[in-house]
């Protein structure tokens, strides 16, 4: 496993190497001891699946609100999308900086994705599928969002944007009062 830092503090996007032979391949994709390497200690309690049937379909920008915060460590497994992450950590360097990258079957990459961030992706092909390894119970009453759109983010999207859920295409405007996620329990 290579964990290669994505430029905002704590996230990295995740190679990992299949073993062949003749029957196909084997690949590890959770190793408690590799993964300690970048300081996860976390236990994960949920496991998600989500399937997307269209290209350019765009679900996110989601986060849960400390203290119920959760790390993601998130893979393609059928398709290719691009996936983006937001750092609404508040004094953090990169505080409302996004990233995207490619996650497909084909390059089995993943990203792992501390507390403090929303995630969202847009489908680059039709008929998608994502696992999800989640560090925290699924909460509703405490779901946070911003728009895929928001103009304080401005995250450039590969294609127009398609089948937005009623939820993501409601989520508030940031504004400048917006002083983002308080993850360090500060005083
Ligand atoms: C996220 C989630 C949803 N649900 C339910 C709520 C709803 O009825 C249905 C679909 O939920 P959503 O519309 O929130 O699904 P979706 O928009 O795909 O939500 C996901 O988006 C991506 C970007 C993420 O990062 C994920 O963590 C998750 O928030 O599944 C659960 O039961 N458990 C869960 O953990």
């Amino acid at each position: 496993m290579k964990f290669i830092p994505t430029g905002l503090e704590g996230s990295y996007e995740i190679d990992i190497f299949p073993i062949e032979d003749e029957r196909g391949w084997f690949v590890r994709t959770f190793c408690k001891n590799e993964f300690a390497e970048i300081g996860h200690s976390k236990e994960w309690v949920q496991m998600n699946h989500s399937f997307t049937n269209n290209a350019g379909t765009i679900r996110g920008m989601h986060y849960q609100q400390p203290p119920f915060s959760e790390i993601k460590l998130i893979r393609c497994i059928a398709g290719k999308v691009f996936d983006v992450i937001v750092d609404l950590r508040r004094n953090s360097e990169t505080f409302l900086k996004w990233i995207g990258i490619e996650l497909s079957a084909e390059n089995k990459r993943m990203i792992y994705i501390p507390e403090g961030f929303a995630h969202g992706f847009q489908t680059l092909t039709d008929d998608c599928q994502l696992i999800y390894n989640h560090s925290e119970y699924y909460k509703p009453g405490v779901e946070g969002g911003i728009k895929y759109d928001d103009k304080m983010v401005g995250i450039k999207w590969p294609l127009p944007a398609k089948n937005v859920s009623e939820r993501d295409g409601n989520h508030p405007l940031l504004d400048k009062n917006f002083e983002g996620l308080n993850i360090y329990n500060e005083l």
